[in-house]
């Protein structure tokens, strides 16, 4: 549906759904709440995505989910029967590898990153060239405690000048309480990979990465860089790396706070906000008036 300064229309038959299609050659694609809710494939996804490479579109899928890289990504796919290619796929954990390399410009061998996150955010800065400490490491695993923690017994490692911080669902008072020890050092950077303050699973919405960063962020009186949507450096990344044509692509997500606002910031041609995520109905009539050609759709 196409939004113009009157309330957002649904998308009811086939000529507006035609008009629509024919307006965009690149759909960028939202995953949670859009594609999947966790492991649980969203009715249609297949079918979707198949025609819209039958009509030889271009399908870009960018997540602010961290958990995973992105080749680990093409094997979730792959594990609903969907073949996408890495290069198809920007998360949040590549858009923060990026600002560190291309922002912050650390040196790989040089500056170390403290991890507060899942294996992807390590392996997308270890693809680069970067040692990682924290994240998953098994260690983090064991209750707290000043006088036996293993990362503080020879005191903190000097090499570390950056803390990325994502979702993590193994989040405890040892990562907490390790990571904010860095951010308290004032020539250590602190990186947020995505603002999502919930995450949304088949029949609950959980706690999402910023909930986690915000009260990183609280304890250390720091402000994070933010990576993943709506920061406009990874739509750039993504509109470079892929040659787009921003007035003829279409972002499609279920956040109205980082795929909307990607989009719409973005300048690109349209956005299609879908109700099977976050957002939900009753949350629509809130949308500010002055977003031009915003598309809704009410797929729940
Ligand atoms: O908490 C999070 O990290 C986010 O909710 C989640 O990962 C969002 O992923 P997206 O909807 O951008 O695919
Ligand atoms: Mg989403």
């Amino acid at each position: 549906m196409t939004m113009t300064n009157s309330d957002p229309i649904k998308i009811t038959n086939t000529e507006i759904a035609q008009e629509f299609l024919d307006k965009y050659d690149t759909f960028l694609f939202d995953c949670d709440g859009v594609l999947w809710l966790g492991n649980h494939l969203l009715p249609n996804t297949k079918e979707i995505l198949a025609k819209l490479n039958s009509l030889g579109k271009q399908l870009v899928f960018v997540t602010n989910n961290s958990t995973k890289s992105r080749l680990s990504y093409t094997k979730k796919f792959a594990s609903f029967g969907i073949e996408v290619t890495q290069d198809q796929i920007f998360n949040s954990g590549y858009a923060s590898a990026v600002y560190v390399r291309d922002f912050l410009k650390l040196v790989p061998g040089k500056d170390k990153i403290w991890t507060f996150g899942e294996s992807g955010v390590a392996e997308e800065l270890e693809l680069m060239g970067y040692e990682t400490l924290g994240g998953s490491d098994a260690r983090l695993d064991e209750p707290f405690d000043v006088a036996t923690s293993p990362f503080l017994a020879n005191g903190l490692d000097e090499d570390v000048t950056c803390v990325v911080a994502g979702l993590d669902t193994k989040v405890n008072y040892h990562r907490l309480a390790i990571t904010l020890q860095y951010l308290r050092k004032e020539n250590v950077h602190f990186v947020g990979t995505n603002v999502d303050s919930t995450f949304p699973q088949k029949g609950y919405i959980l706690p999402g990465a910023g909930s986690m960063v915000e009260s990183l962020a609280f304890s250390s009186g720091r402000r994070p860089a933010y990576c993943g949507k709506p920061n406009m450096n990874m739509l750039n990344t993504i509109v470079s790396a892929k040659k787009l044509e921003k007035s003829k692509c279409c972002m499609v997500g279920d956040r109205l706070n980082t795929d909307m606002r990607f989009g719409v910031e973005g300048k690109l041609g349209g956005t299609l906000l879908v109700l099977s995520g976050i957002e939900l109905k009753k949350g629509l009539w809130k949308l500010p008036k002055n977003i031009p050609d915003q598309n809704i759709t009410l797929k729940s």
